[in-house]
């Protein structure tokens, strides 16, 4: 069976000299919003980075929808939102969009209901540079959405935003999961685990935990997801 989206196996990653990917396996369902989790440093942007096709890797292979990661022919099945803003900042949201829906190919109506989809309506005609933080972050995430991409994989895309805005956010994810799409969303922000379906739980580059928040619950005795994942550290030492 090799219908997984996502589909790694044994892979390693050197930067700087360390190990900073230790032996990391893992698969990831269509139609899931898989959460990557875990403290600061500890391989998330790494393997999400492996999983886009941009990173060197020194062992073991990842294939995404079925082909080797980084392939061509992946290029507008995925949309990848890095936690750098990807926008132009002497352009409109409305302009940068269009600019890359060209790049990329997407239709022209993607480009409003992108903008819909992060919330930023409102915005649509104001210059990326005079944007708040969170609100370029969402703009750029907005350019991860065009062409509605079969994959998303979104590097701390709720950081810095209030809790409405997180709460509309992971409303969106769960519409595009129903639709067929599949997340792989990274956070370090445990209460937003509990709004995946899976989680992957990362510590120093390697994988602690790959389960359902409810199995994990039941398989730690912590209801609380953060007490889980110190469960787990603590059993594993
Ligand atoms: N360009 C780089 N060169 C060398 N080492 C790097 C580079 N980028 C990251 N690293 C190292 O790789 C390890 C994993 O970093 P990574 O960015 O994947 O972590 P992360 O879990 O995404 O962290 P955060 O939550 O802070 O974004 C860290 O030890 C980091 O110092």
């Amino acid at each position: 069976m090799t219908n997984s989206a996502v589909v790694i196996d044994g892979l390693r990653v050197v930067r700087g000299g360390r190990e900073v990917l230790r032996d990391v396996s893992f698969r990831v369902e269509p139609g899931s919003v898989t959460g990557l989790l875990g403290p600061s440093g500890c391989g998330k942007t790494t393997l999400m980075r492996a999983v886009v096709g941009v990173q060197v890797t020194h062992g073991g292979t990842v294939t995404v929808l079925g082909e080797p990661a980084g392939s061509r022919r992946l290029r507008r099945r995925i949309g990848y939102a890095t936690q750098a803003p990807a926008v132009y900042a002497d352009l409109t949201v409305t302009e940068s969009l269009r600019y890359f829906a060209s790049v990329l190919g997407a239709p022209s109506r993607s480009i409003a209901e992108a903008i819909e989809q992060v919330g930023l309506g409102s915005h649509a005609d104001a210059l990326v540079g005079r944007l708040s933080g969170g609100q370029r972050s969402r703009a750029s995430l907005a350019v991860a959405l065009l062409g509605k991409p079969e994959l998303l994989v979104l590097d701390e895309p709720t950081v810095g935003l209030d809790p409405l805005l997180r709460e509309h956010l992971w409303n969106v994810f769960h519409r595009l999961a129903a639709d067929g799409t599949t997340l792989l969303v990274s956070s370090h922000v445990m209460d937003e685990a509990a709004r995946c379906t899976r989680l992957l739980l990362m510590r120093d580059g390697a994988l602690l935990a790959d389960d359902s928040p409810d199995a994990l619950r039941a398989a730690t005795g912590e209801q609380d997801l953060e007490r889980a994942f110190l469960h787990l550290v603590k059993a594993q030492r």
